[in-house]
């Protein structure tokens, strides 16, 4: 990021700390629809932030300054974006059409993608109609979907999330923990003959998945099943084929996926065939058509109407501007509940980032903590820190408007609390409206004076209002999708590398030497603390 852009925004930042939203509503009668915009089948009302006029122009000229127009074409195109490991980026050609055209390494690789959808296509139908039969010759009636990270987050929130689409045949569990509980109470309530196992993993190198993978194996033989069994029950995603087949994985179970594809990125690769065995593989593709869209809505969208790009800038502002340090996420849909803990990986994976791309250390703020969770509920637990905790956190509401059930007034409800909440974060009330509040119901001056000081609400507190027209296949898809350029434009403007995540690599090394110190077969001197920690495991667990 460079200074002229921090630069830019200052005299805004200056003119805009000390005013309060509520005037700047007061002032102006068309705010909420100056800041209103439409597409792909969402509204995003982002005039509830800490912006006039020329701070939104500063903004979108930010966008233009950080040469986003040439850095969303190189990435479309196939150019290497993720240099520190010499990879192009290219989860948006998973959901390209198939007249459309990408080259790498001099081959259009939108065969390949579209190869890959036709063999998922087909598993799907099979497991679906029942000619893809379990060792005794009986039909699925459950999967288990093994993976973590980007190949376990984007498949479970979106199974979750598309519930009213389930094919009632199958279900479908999913385990990530390493922890042995998430996969035998899982196991303990199937049946081997007709339980299918999806290990998914893009390196074919992950230790909690690997060893999920094994214990599922070895429950599957002690069910009766016999070694050759195994190639009809087990299914691999993997970008590692030679890791794949040694491991024992026949090469025709194996679905490909590949190395310009990330982790968190991946949910359209073969990474989604737990998604297409959940919902079915025509809901699969229409989740597809709407990243796609969002695509398209991203790529052609003059900055100043497009989503991810308003979304983007306006977190820069808060980050860069007024020093906030988290964003939260409120779905307002109980099926959208995974969505925070799924943006928190693509978000904090991504642009969690301390160098830039040019080699050098950073000075300024990238980015933000990424949490959240289901609206009503947080309600009643964190958004009192929201409201009148000293740390201001910038919020997106997101709200399905027609909801997949018959419920009117719990949606009404439920609507009403989503809105309600982005007016009360605006406007707050002063100490002063509190007191003649508690003065008019009898309180006396002093004590209501007092208890005013507690109850006031400081307001001035940013957020999105993100509409969806429904939560369907296909604009889930663009939502996710929106979230991802969102991510991206962020990472242009800081000036790092969305696409790698180094961070995670020390501790899966150390985590390496430690268990081996923990199976009595210490090889290195561990620090005081964490020997301290390994010899009072081993002597509680022999
Ligand atoms: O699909 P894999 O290779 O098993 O990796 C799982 C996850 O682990 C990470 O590498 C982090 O450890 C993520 O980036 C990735 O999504």
């Amino acid at each position: 990021m460079s200074q002229t852009i921090l630069d830019s925004l200052q005299p805004h930042y200056a003119r805009l700390k000390s005013v309060h939203m509520k005037d700047l509503f007061e002032q102006d009668a068309s705010r909420a629809r100056l800041f209103t915009k439409k597409a792909c089948g969402f509204t995003l009302d982002f005039s509830k932030n800490n912006i006039d006029k020329d701070a939104f122009e500063a903004l979108i000229s930010m966008a233009n300054q950080a040469n986003l127009k040439e850095k969303t074409a190189q990435m479309f195109s196939g150019g290497v974006i993720n240099t520190t490991e010499d990879r192009a980026v290219l989860h948006t050609a998973l959901r390209s059409p198939k007249n459309s055209e990408v080259m790498v390494d001099g081959q259009n690789i939108i065969e390949d993608v579209h190869n890959a959808l036709s063999k998922i296509e087909s598993f799907v139908n099979e497991v679906h109609n029942g000619t893809r039969k379990g060792y005794t010759g009986k039909a699925f009636t459950d999967v288990i979907a093994i993976g973590i990270g980007g190949s376990f987050l984007g498949p479970k929130i979106v199974t979750e999330a598309l519930k009213p689409y389930k094919v009632k045949s199958l279900n479908v569990h999913f385990v990530a923990n390493v922890d042995a509980h998430h996969i035998t109470d899982v196991l303990a309530k199937l049946n081997a003959e007709t339980t299918l196992v999806i290990m998914s993993s893009k390196s074919f190198g992950t230790q909690e998945t690997l060893k999920n993978t094994e214990t599922a194996r070895d429950w599957l033989l002690a069910q009766g099943a016999k070694f050759e069994d195994i190639s009809k029950h087990f299914m691999c995603v993997s970008s590692n084929i030679a890791k794949a087949t040694e491991f024992g994985i026949n090469p025709d179970n194996i679905f490909p996926m590949w190395d310009w594809v990330g982790g968190r990125y991946s949910l359209w690769s073969a990474i989604g065939l737990p998604i297409a065995l959940a919902i079915g593989y025509k809901n699969f593709a229409d989740i597809l058509a709407g990243g796609h869209d969002m695509d398209v809505h991203f790529q052609s969208t003059p900055f100043e109407d497009n989503l991810p790009v308003i979304m983007a800038t306006l977190g820069v502002w808060y980050r860069n501007m007024f020093g906030s340090q988290a964003h939260v996420l409120l779905p307002y849909s109980h099926y959208l509940r995974g969505f925070p803990a799924y943006v928190q990986q693509l978000d904090m994976e991504s642009n969690g980032k301390s160098t830039d791309t040019k080699n050098q250390p950073i000075d300024y703020a990238t980015g933000p903590i990424i949490w959240g969770g289901e609206g009503t509920n947080g309600q009643h637990a964190f958004h009192q820190l929201m409201h009148q905790g000293n740390t201001v956190i910038p919020a997106d509401f997101i709200l399905p408007i027609k909801p997949n059930h018959s419920e009117v007034e719990h949606h009404q409800m439920l609507a009403a609390n989503c809105f309600a909440q982005t007016q009360a974060l605006m406007q707050g009330e002063t100490v002063e409206e509190v007191t003649q509040k508690l003065i008019a119901k009898g309180m006396s001056d002093n004590d209501a004076k007092s208890l005013a000081t507690h109850k006031r609400m400081p307001g001035n507190r940013p957020s999105n209002t993100l509409l969806m027209a429904e939560l369907s296949p296909k604009q889930l898809g663009a939502l996710v999708a929106l979230y991802e350029h969102k991510v991206f434009v962020q990472g242009v403007i800081w000036d790092v590398n969305s696409f790698d995540q180094w961070g995670v690599e020390l501790g899966k090394v150390l985590g390496e030497s430690v268990l081996n110190a923990l199976q009595g077969q210490q090889t290195e001197t561990l620090d005081s603390s964490t020997q301290q920690l390994v010899d009072s495991f081993r002597s509680a667990v022999k």
